[in-house]
Formats: structure tokens, sequence, C-alpha cells
């Protein structure tokens, strides 16, 4: 890497920086690209990173490499892999000097494509090399980091069906399918939301509470959302006939001005929402049990600027509120 920039104004220089690049071979795309792997290694080598390459082996294993990495105070833990891969080094790098790099190998890449980080590995190489560092949030459910984003209620149901069935192999396929059985017959539950000031109360369908915009890889639910504004954007979509369903995914497909009118949306650092029964969760894609139930609110909140990360010296239009360098 040529220039670390970290904070506006403040700047180093790090000819020979450490780093581990963690690999998960049951990504997606990551068997078109191993093939590429090992030179992109040499090529980092080549440039004076003391860089070594690590295979996962099952689910966890990125965490627990990554909690080594930071313990050893290396500087850049480089996920090879999806946001799911992603989810499991955030756990480790929050809080931490260590930042994160990423070699796009899942199948929707979501944050890759969010910080404008190319999806063909060698432009992502490039990014490694002649990248800046930013701090940005993370947020927190419980005991977990999230980079992109909370959902509760329908996607929740979702990510937590496909986990169980054999559908996952099919990838996007496999979440389309699911996603559509369940989109025609998800029941609307009841919820509160409280946000400093705001509350919502509402019949959802589905609730996002956003740290980022992109969703799925072509949806902007939190289309306003920084990732470094000590803030999250929540949006709700409310109960809807089956037609309007339809309408609904259809406008934000679309991005189109009137599908504020499906939603109530709000920012706070931090939102408590309660919900009458246990309702499915996922965070960045992944399941993660239920909300909490009658007097005993959910709570999300943001830890703000938790996670350094390696970006283009380009920033990503919208995704940043501090202006690119
Ligand atoms: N060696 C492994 N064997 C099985 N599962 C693994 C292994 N390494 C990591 N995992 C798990 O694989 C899951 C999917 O990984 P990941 O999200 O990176 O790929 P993806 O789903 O193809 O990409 P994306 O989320 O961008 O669509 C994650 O939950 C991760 O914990």
């Amino acid at each position: 890497m040529q220039e670390i920039i970290d904070e506006p104004g403040s700047s180093m220089e790090k000819q020979s920086p450490t780093a581990i690049l963690i690999a998960n071979p049951t990504a997606g795309s990551y068997v078109f690209h191993a093939h590429q792997i090992t030179n992109i290694l040499a090529t980092l080598q080549k440039q004076g990173w003391q860089a070594e390459l690590k295979l996962t082996q099952a689910s966890g294993d990125a965490r627990r490499l990554t909690r080594v990495a930071v313990q050893q105070h290396i500087d850049i833990v480089v996920a090879i892999g999806g946001d799911g891969t992603i989810h499991e080094i955030i756990q480790e790098l929050a809080g931490s000097e260590t930042a994160l790099g990423v070699l796009p190998g899942g199948t929707v890449n979501v944050w890759a494509r969010e910080a404008g980080i190319p999806l063909d590995l060698h432009g992502a190489c490039d990014v490694l090399l002649n990248g800046q560092i930013r701090s940005i949030d993370l947020g927190k459910i419980n005991d977990h980091y999230f980079l992109l984003m909370v959902g509760i209620g329908l996607d929740g149901e979702v990510t937590q069906s496909v986990e169980k069935r054999p559908v996952k192999h099919l990838g996007v396929l496999g979440y389309l399918l699911v996603a559509a059985w369940w989109g025609a017959r998800y029941p609307a539950f009841h919820t509160t939301i409280e946000m400093g000031q705001q509350s919502i109360k509402a019949n959802a369908l589905q609730v996002i509470i956003g740290n980022t915009q992109l969703y799925g890889g072509a949806l902007k639910y939190t289309w306003l959302a920084k990732c470094d504004d000590g803030l999250l954007d929540v949006c709700v979509i409310r109960k809807q006939s089956l037609f309007r369903r339809v309408a609904v995914i259809v406008d934000f497909l679309l991005r189109h001005p009137r599908r504020t009118q499906w939603i109530r949306s709000g920012t706070s650092d931090t939102i408590k929402l309660y919900t009458n029964y246990p309702i499915a969760i996922q965070i960045d894609g992944e399941p993660m049990g239920h909300t909490s139930t009658n007097e005993h609110p959910t709570i999300i909140s943001v830890v703000p600027r938790a996670l350094k990360v390696v970006v283009p010296t380009r920033l990503a239009p919208d995704l940043f509120s501090q202006a690119s360098h």
C-alpha cells in the first residue's frame, strides 16, 4: 500500500504492511478465482507486503484466524470471500487497529459493490496496493457487529429458511425462490421502534436497519445511509396486500421516488425495537435468532468509527459523509 490515510488531514506511509489473506473456498465465486489467488499473493509480496494466505476449513475459522491476527497487530486482514466471510472477520476487527481489505470471492459481494472495490481480483488487488484506509461505523445487535444491515421480519425468515434447506446450494436463485414463497404469505407483525425522540408504531412486513445503503446487491432500502456518520438508518416496510408487495419491490428496484409511500423511516444512534412475539433476524445476510419480546426491546446501536477499511482512493459517492482526499 503506497499511502494509508485515516482521518482527514492525517496520513502515514507504510512500505511493507503485514497482512493475512483469509480465503473461504466455499464462497460463491471462489472456484472461478482460485487460480488467481496465488498470483495475487505473489504480487503483494513483490510490492513488499509481508503477506500469507490461509484457507478456512469450516464456518468460524475466519473469525478465529482474525482474532490471532489482531493479537499479533497485523496491519490488514484481507477477506477472500463474500459478505458472510467479512461478517465473521469484523467481529474481531471491531475496535482494533487492523484494517479490513477485500478480494471479492462471494456470490453477491455487497460490501465490495458498495465501497467501489472492483469485483475482478486484479482490480481489487490494486485497491489493496494503492487505496486508502478509512474508519467507518459498525452496527451492533446483542453481541454481534454488523457492517451492512440488520433485517427483521420477512428477510430474517427467508435467511433462516434458506439456511436449513438444500436450496442454499442454488445460491441467489435459492434465496429468490424462498423469498417469493415467504413474500406471498408472510404475516405482518406489530412493532414499536424508538429512535431517540422519534417513535414509529407500525404493522410491518420488514424492518431494515442499515449502516450502509445497498441490500442484496440490487435494492437500497436505506438509500441515505452513510457509513461514517455515527448513525443507523431505519426503513420500516408497512403491511401490504400481495399485489402491493410486488409494487414495493418494483419501486425499490427502480428506485422510484414513490417508494417512500410504502415505508416509515428515521435515523438514530440507538434503536429500541419492541415486538409482541419473536421475529426472525438476519444480520449482514446471516441468520441471527429472533427479537426479544414484550417489555424487553431488541437494542441495535451504532459503534462509531469501529472498523478500519481499505477502500479506493476515489471514495464511493454517497456512502461516506467525509469528502475524499
Ligand atoms: N471452509 C468453510 N466451509 C463451510 N462454510 C464456510 C467455510 N468458510 C466460511 N464459511 C461460511 O460460508 C458462509 C458463506 O460465505 P460468504 O458469505 O463469504 O459467501 P457467499 O454467500 O457466496 O457470498 P455473499 O454473502 O457475498 O453472497 C459464511 O457463513 C461463512 O461463515
